[in-house]
């Protein structure tokens, strides 16, 4: 289990964290939000790359900072923006990981094969990585996230840079990943995840405007979700008043949906189910008018 107790992070001018608490059990969890909300911040305290202002971060029992060196060895941690060294093969960057993760060298060879393996970059292994793009790149940095085949997963961002086709694999593979760990991923709302994470969080203003199952959340937008098809002249008298979760502009016609706890004064408007980002929008507008 991993356990935050009241975690606030200040920094010079502003907290961007304010007293969170919450308990995860094995499984995919999200950690969403706007950008600049803080979750970058919250996984590197999770990571025990930057130390709370105050609270406290444990993992199964283990405490950071106290605890740090163990907590370490049973995480795997896939930052933003991860670097590489260009002049390296994966295999070779991957086993300079292992290394510094404290993998005995007679298991590293085969570990570092496996991970490469699972994140699907084998058949690149003599090209420097230099020649890799960005989400070739960031498979790496997956890849070294397991090589210590970790309790705790937090993966900042995994899906950014990859193709469609990858992002279905990846999610599939976060997926069966947690049914034996904690898998933590930020990310911005992606559909291939919402039928497969067990919690998401939305994290926005300091604080977490939502915790829990996915149906739940969505569940929260209920009744405040409307649809409307406007011609150009009334979208564009309308437009700044709305608060719109989606937009799809087809032959002059605009179709949209709003969000709203009364109904729009517009022709045509009709109450409709909400959807997984409608309730995001709902949440952060709600968290906005506070
Ligand atoms: N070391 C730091 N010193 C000062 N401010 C910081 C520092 N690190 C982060 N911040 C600020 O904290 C806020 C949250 O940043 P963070 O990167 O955690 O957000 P995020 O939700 O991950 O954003 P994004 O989705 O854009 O990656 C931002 O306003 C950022 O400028």
């Amino acid at each position: 289990m991993l356990e935050l107790s009241s975690i606030t992070k200040c920094f010079k001018k502003s907290c961007v964290i304010n007293d969170i608490s919450l308990s995860l059990p094995k499984g995919l969890h999200l950690l969403t939000g706007p950008n600049g909300a803080g979750k970058t911040t919250l996984l590197r305290i999770l990571a025990g790359v930057i130390a709370p202002t105050t609270g406290q971060v444990s993992l199964n029992g283990m405490f950071l900072p106290n605890d740090s060196v163990r907590f370490k060895a049973h995480m795997g941690y896939l930052p933003q923006n991860f670097g590489i060294y260009p002049e390296m093969t994966a295999q070779k960057f991957l086993k300079y990981f292992a290394e510094l993760k404290g993998i005995p060298a007679a298991v590293a060879s085969a570990k570092v094969e496996e991970v490469m393996d699972i994140a699907q970059i084998s058949s690149f292994h003599n090209k420097t990585l230099r020649d890799w793009t960005k989400g070739m790149r960031q498979k790496v940095g997956i890849a070294q996230g397991l090589l210590n085949d970790p309790d705790l997963l937090l993966m900042d961002e995994p899906l950014s840079g990859l193709d469609p086709e990858e992002r279905f694999y990846f999610c599939n593979l976060f997926s069966q990943l947690s049914s034996e760990r904690i898998v933590l991923l930020s990310t911005h709302i992606v559909s291939e995840l919402t039928a497969l994470a067990d919690s998401i969080m939305l994290l926005h203003k300091e604080k977490l405007r939502f915790k829990g199952p996915i149906s739940v959340m969505i569940d929260t937008a209920r009744s405040f979700v409307w649809r409307a098809i406007l011609s150009e002249g009334e979208w564009n008298d309308k437009k700044n008043e709305l608060i719109v979760s989606s937009l799809r502009a087809d032959k002059g016609l605009y179709e949209i949906r709003i969000i709203s706890d009364v109904r729009p004064e517009l022709t045509g408007v009709c109450s409709v189910e909400p959807t997984l980002e409608d309730a995001y929008i709902y949440l952060v507008s709600q968290g906005d008018s506070k």
